[in-house]
């Protein structure tokens, strides 16, 4: 008796951790977060998200990788192709969340209505001597076109833009929102989260540590130069020398370049960014749901330099985006990076707005 009583405290104990108690005022107030009522049928309690090119190298494990996250109950999985596959397999695994597949564009506002969190890897990716500006032709229509139904649908959503280039995409999406009157920056972000994956792991290898023990911010953009690892802000804190600091920001800022080429034609990163994705999107859910001092890298509307959208650390919570640090001291090296950076990530955040005007 007294054994059974100790397993149903230490459930009750667990299931708080997963999902704690929400106030009622507050889930009012902020409208559509946490869902304690949205058990779908077989379902367990959660936010409700959905990824847009969900059947392409990223979207499929990142699919897998979103109905193994408890805080997940509803998930949508939209793509202009092969989408009803990826759901019926991805639909099998014996997790919380509830799958629903959408194909092809009238279906589009379905599978947005709703949701709380949207993830958008839709669109071409880079073969070996591109750069991610050549994609903006293709990518830029996709994401507009994404953007007005997101406008639509979910105005409320997080939404975390994966497609490149990220550093025109996302001013692509704040105009679109701004011309539908939704537009609230706190919601949009562009995901830089696989530079600092990249950097902790690269970093680790030269201290001979474990990455999971490495921290880095990683500001500016996510493309070439624009991709400024903060070295001199490590975690564990340590010094580097000359030659490091260069090998180091060197292969952070090609670190995308490096995969395309060893895929020789075949695409760009997909496995390390939806894994980049998976943990930059549970951060998300994890400030969604109202837990303190969820701090991560992100590419934003922001004050932090002259430039209307800069990647830097900023603090997720209940709206959002509720903090963007400033980028802290930066040695000379660093001083030099971002002068560069800024340069080349104004025109990119240009296009990307005469784009969305046009
Ligand atoms: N932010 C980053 O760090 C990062 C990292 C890796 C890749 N990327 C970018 O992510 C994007 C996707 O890469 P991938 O390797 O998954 O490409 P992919 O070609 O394998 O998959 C893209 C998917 O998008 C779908 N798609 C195309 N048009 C669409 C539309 N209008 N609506 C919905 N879906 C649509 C395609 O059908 C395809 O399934 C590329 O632009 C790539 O450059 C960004
Ligand atoms: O490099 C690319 O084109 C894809 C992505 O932006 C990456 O950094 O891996």
């Amino acid at each position: 008796m007294q054994q059974s009583t100790d397993i149903h405290r230490r459930i009750a104990q667990i299931s708080s951790h997963i999902n704690p108690p929400i106030n009622q005022q507050q889930q009012v107030e902020e409208g559509n977060l946490w869902r304690s009522d949205c058990r779908a049928k077989g379902g367990s309690p959660g936010f409700k998200v959905a990824i847009l090119g969900a059947a392409g190298g990223i979207g499929q494990p990142l699919a897998m990788l979103m109905k193994m996250n408890p805080l997940v109950a509803v998930l949508h999985l939209y793509d202009v192709v092969n989408s009803p596959g990826v759901t019926a397999d991805i639909s099998h695994m014996d997790t919380g969340a509830v799958v629903r597949g959408f194909l092809g564009q009238n279906q589009l506002e379905d599978a947005l209505t709703g949701m709380d969190l949207v993830i958008i890897p839709a669109g071409v990716p880079r073969k070996p001597g591109m750069t991610r500006d050549d994609l903006f032709n293709i990518n830029a229509g996709i994401v507009k076109t994404i953007s007005e139904g997101i406008a639509k649908c979910c105005p409320k959503a997080i939404v975390n833009l994966i497609s490149n280039p990220v550093n025109s995409t996302v001013p692509i999406a704040a105009e679109v929102f701004k011309k539908a009157g939704t537009y609230d920056p706190r919601r949009l972000l562009g995901v830089t989260m696989l530079d600092v994956v990249r950097a902790n792991t690269f970093v680790a290898e030269v201290l001979g540590l474990d990455p999971r023990e490495v921290s880095i911010p990683v500001v500016g953009g996510h493309a070439g130069v624009t991709i400024l690892p903060l070295l001199s802000q490590v975690k564990p804190a340590c010094s580097f020398t000359k030659e490091e600091t260069e090998y180091l920001t060197s292969r952070i800022q090609n670190g995308g370049t490096e995969v395309v080429e060893a895929k020789a034609g075949a695409g760009s990163a997909t496995l390390s960014m939806a894994y980049a994705a998976v943990k930059f999107a549970d951060a998300c859910l994890r400030g969604l749901r109202g837990d303190a001092g969820v701090v991560e890298c992100a590419f934003v509307p922001s004050q932090v330099t002259e430039l209307p959208f800069f990647a830097s650390r900023v603090r997720l919570g209940r709206s959002g985006v509720e903090e963007i640090y400033p980028l802290g001291p930066l040695n000379e090296y660093e001083r030099v990076g971002l002068e560069k950076a800024k340069k080349e990530l104004g025109g990119s955040i240009e296009k990307g707005v005469s784009f969305a005007k046009k």
